[in-house]
C-alpha cells in the first residue's frame, strides 16, 4: 500500500551561505497540515544539492514542524555545526535471543563519555502524551463518531500516516530504507507502517514549543540510536544537541566491554506498575534487576525523586555512600537524589580540606550531569550545584 517506495528522491536547493540545505514545500500537504513547514538539515560545507549520503556523512534530518519551531530551530545560536562524533566507536550492533537487534559494548565505556551522535534520519509530531485530537479533525467528524475514542484514535492514525507519507517518500532512498528496516511494535493497532515505526523507535525531541508556549511533542528516529533496547536500568541517557542537530547518547554508569548498552523508553523513577503501563506499547515486557526485585526497587524508587535529608548537612560520609550504593543497584544513577549525593560528599571534603576526594567527586558530578543532561547546558547546571 505504501506509495512512499514510488516516490522520487528530489534535489533541494542550498541556502546562501551554502551550508544549509533548506527546502520548504508546503504546498503538497494534506489541508490539514498545510501550515507545516517541511525542510532538512544538514551541515556539511559547500555540499551540492544533489549530493549524495556518501558525500554527507553527517546525513540529514527530513523535518515536518510548524514554522514557528523551523524559526526556533534556525534561529540557535551557532546553528548549524558539524556533528561532533566520538573519537572511537564502541559499539555493535547484533541481534539477541527475543530482542531483535540491540546494541553492545565493544569497549570499555566511562561514565559521561559520549558513545554515540548522529543526525535524526526525520522529525515529525508523534501521537502526544494525552493530546486532544486535532481541530481540524474534530470538525470533520461527525458529533457522533466524536465520541467514540477508538474511531477518534484511528482516524488521528490515518492522518499521521499521511503527513508522513509525504516525508518518507521525499527521504533519500538510502536513508528511507534505514528508517523502514527498524521496528515496528505497532502492526496491530491501526498505526500505519510509517506511523508504527515513528512511534516504536522515536525519541523525544527536548524543549520544542510553540509560540503559545505550547508543548509540541515531536519525535526523533535515528539510524543506530533506535536499535538500542529498554531497560529500567539503562546504563545511558539521550540528549540532543541543537548546535548539530545532533542526537547524543552518553553512559550513566560504566559499561564494560560486551555489555548490552540500554536506554529507557519510559520514565524509569516511577513504580514498577507504572512503568509495565507504558512499556505496553512497546510490546514486551521487561525483566530488568529492578522488574525482577519490584518491591525493593519501588522503594528506593519513590526515595529517589523525593528527599533523603542531605539539605541539613548533618549526614555522613558513609550513609551518603551507602545510599549512592543503593541507587546504583537499581540503575538510579540519573536520579536527583544520587546528583545530591556526589554534590554533598564534594563539599563534605572542600569542608575537610581534602583536595584529593574534592578533585574525584567534582569529576565524578561533571560527567554524570553531563551525561544527563549534554553538553549544551552541562556548564550552566554545575554553576548551580
Ligand atoms: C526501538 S526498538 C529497539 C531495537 C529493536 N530490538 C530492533 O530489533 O530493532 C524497540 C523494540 O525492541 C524490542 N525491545 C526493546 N527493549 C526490549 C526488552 N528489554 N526486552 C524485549 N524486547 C525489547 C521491542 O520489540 C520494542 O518494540
Amino acid at each position: 500500500m505504501s506509495s512512499h517506495k514510488t516516490r522520487q528522491f528530489r534535489p533541494r536547493p542550498t541556502d546562501s551561505s551554502g551550508r544549509t540545505i533548506i527546502y520548504t514545500d508546503p504546498n503538497s500537504f494534506h489541508p490539514l497540515i498545510e501550515n507545516m513547514a517541511r525542510f532538512i538539515i544538514t551541515t556539511q560545507p559547500g555540499i551540492q544539492i544533489d549530493a549524495t549520503p556518501e558525500q554527507n556523512p553527517d546525513g540529514w534530518t527530513e523535518c515536518m514542524v510548524t514554522p514557528s519551531i523551523k524559526r526556533e530551530i534556525m534561529a540557535t545560536p551557532n546553528f548549524p555545526q558539524p556533528l561532533q562524533r566520538p573519537s572511537k566507536t564502541k559499539y555493535e550492533i547484533r541481534s539477541v535471543e527475543g530482542r531483535g537487534l540491540a546494541m553492545f559494548a565493544t569497549d570499555h565505556i566511562d561514565v559521561g563519555e559520549l558513545i554515540l551522535c548522529e543526525r535524526p534520519l526525520l522529525m515529525a509530531q508523534a501521537m502526544a502524551r494525552g493530546q486532544d485530537v486535532p481541530v481540524a479533525v474534530t470538525d470533520e467528524l461527525d458529533p457522533e463518531a466524536e465520541n467514540d475514542p477508538e474511531l477518534v484514535r484511528q482516524i488521528i492514525f490515518q492522518e499521521k500516516e499521511r503527513q508522513l507519507e509525504t516525508l518518507v517518500g521525499n527521504m533519500h532512498p538510502k536513508f528511507r530504507e534505514q528508517f523502514m528496516a527498524l521496528a515496528n511494535s505497532h502492526e496491530h493497532d491501526g498505526s500505519g507502517p510509517l506511523f508504527g515505526r515513528l512511534r516504536t523507535n522515536g525519541f523525544g525531541a527536548p524543549g520544542f514549543f510553540d509560540l503559545e508556549g505550547e508543548d509540541h511533542p515531536y519525535s526523533m528516529v535515528g539510524n543506530n540510536i533506535s536499535r538500542i533496547n529498554h531497560s529500567c536500568c539503562a546504563n545511558t541517557k539521550f540528549t540532543f544537541y541543537r548546535p548539530s542537530f545532533g542526537m547524543e547518547l552518553r553512559a550513566t554508569r560504566l559499561i564494560p566491554q560486551g555489555a548490552e548498552i540500554t536506554i529507557p523508553y519510559c520514565d524509569i523513577l516511577k513504580p514498577y506498575l507504572d512503568r509495565q503501563k507504558a512499556l505496553k506499547l512497546y510490546g514486551f515486557s521487561c525483566d530488568c534487576p529492578a522488574c525482577s526485585d519490584l518491591f525493593s526497587s519501588d522503594q528506593i524508587r519513590a526515595v529517589s525523586v523525593n528527599s533523603i535529608g542531605l539539605e541539613n548537612d548533618r549526614a555522613t560520609v558513609e550513609e551518603v555512600l551507602g545510599w549512592m550504593k543503593r541507587f546504583e543497584d537499581f540503575g538510579l544513577e540519573r536520579s536527583r537524589q544520587y546528583i545530591e549525593c556526589l554534590r554533598f560528599l564534594r563539599d563534605k571534603y572542600k569542608d575537610q580540606g581534602n583536595l584529593a576526594e574534592v578533585k574525584i567527586y567534582r569529576n565524578k558530578l561533571y560527567k554524570i550531569v553531563l551525561a544527563t543532561i549534554g553538553k549544551e547546558r552541562v556548564m550552566a547546571v554545575m554553576a548551580s550545584l
